[in-house]
């Protein structure tokens, strides 16, 4: 189950290309207000190692692969230089959409959040119509309920949803057998809304259950909780599915290896702009250039470390010690398990 880079380099050896940051977001999104990584200096060029902090080892283990895969190891060679993007709108009121739609100019898609804990379907229905009005009638509009609903809610959220003309509703339940059911009962009632799987490709110890259940139109790709770009494609290739590339707010650093994935993808995989425009959410960064959309898109290739943006959020000395102590034990997790 997990993936390995062909060797990985000594933990003494990723320690002294480490950095820990904590940069504020300019929206609450996924209940976050500040996102912290752990950076590398590689080789091979910059990697970042960023599960959610409430994430366990073994999960995370997969995400420190990904780290270690990107900068240490040769990457596919990319065949696109730039990679379109989505907009992705928080859960929140619609008298912020038009500010947040502002971060991602140029795009065409946009990714908005529903099914928010404490929220209701007429909350997600006015986020939704305000964005359909500012994007006008031939952007394409998708939802993310990352688990939210069941199947009886997520049926008639998404039977509310659809005259908005979705592109297609990510993750609306939690487990494989209800995405099946909602698919079926989608279709049975003749609401013409697509269902694409997130968390059941992401955190599932059979990433391809998906395919295999027909439990989604097409998967959405993550390259640091799949083990990293090379282990990705693999999933990709397999599953036979339409692609999404996104990403977990990272960095510009964590981005670019969501980029080098979506650049390498075979022609005709993929299912329009990808959810890698996220860095516009972030209030800092820490490379020369930040990876914000422009035009639509962002561009491929291996962004330049700030010695400055690095010092300007690096973390606490007790935040800093946690992430050495994970990245520790995800290290000897990989070790064990190659
Ligand atoms: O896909 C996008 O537009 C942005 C990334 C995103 O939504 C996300 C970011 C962090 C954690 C989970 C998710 C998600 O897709 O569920
Ligand atoms: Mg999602």
């Amino acid at each position: 189950m997990t993936h390995l880079p062909a060797e990985i380099p000594p933990l003494a050896e990723v320690f002294d290309t480490m950095r820990v940051v904590s940069i504020p977001t300019r929206t609450r999104f996924r209940g976050i207000t500040v996102r912290e990584a752990a950076i590398f200096d590689a080789p091979r060029g910059p990697s970042e190692f960023s599960p959610f902090t409430e994430y366990a080892d073994p999960e995370s283990a997969q995400w420190l692969a990904a780290a270690l895969d990107f900068g240490w190891c040769e990457q596919p060679a990319p065949l696109r230089d730039r990679i379109d993007v989505n907009a992705t709108v928080p859960a929140v009121a619609p008298a912020e959409v038009a500010g947040i739609l502002a971060r991602f100019p140029g795009c065409r898609t946009a990714k908005v959040k529903v099914a928010e804990r404490g929220q209701s379907l007429a909350e997600d229905v006015a986020r939704v119509r305000e964005v359909r009005v500012l994007m006008g009638p031939t952007a394409r509009i998708r939802v993310d309920a990352n688990t939210g609903w069941s199947v009886h809610d997520a049926v008639a959220a998404l039977t509310a949803l659809a005259q908005f003309d979705l592109d297609y509703a990510e993750q609306p339940c939690a487990t494989v057998p209800e995405l099946v059911e909602v698919r079926q009962r989608l279709a049975a009632a003749g609401v013409p809304v697509r269902i694409a799987a997130d968390e059941s490709v992401r955190k599932a110890t059979d990433p391809l259950a998906v395919a295999r259940a027909g439990a989604a139109d097409l998967i959405i790709v993550k390259a640091q909780p799949l083990g990293g770009v090379s282990r990705a494609l693999e999933i990709v290739r397999e599953a036979g599915l339409p692609v999404v590339v996104s990403s977990a707010l990272d960095t510009s650093v964590g981005i670019a290896m969501g980029a080098q994935l979506a650049a390498s993808l075979p022609d005709g995989t993929l299912a329009g702009a990808c959810g890698l425009g996220t860095v516009a959410l972030l209030d800092g960064d820490v490379t020369e250039t930040s990876l914000i959309p422009a035009q639509g898109s962002i561009p491929v290739g291996r962004p330049v470390l700030s010695p400055l943006l690095l010092d300007r959020y690096a973390a606490s000395p007790e935040r800093t010690a946690w992430w050495r102590e994970r990245v520790a034990r995800c290290h000897a997790l990989l070790a064990a398990h190659g």
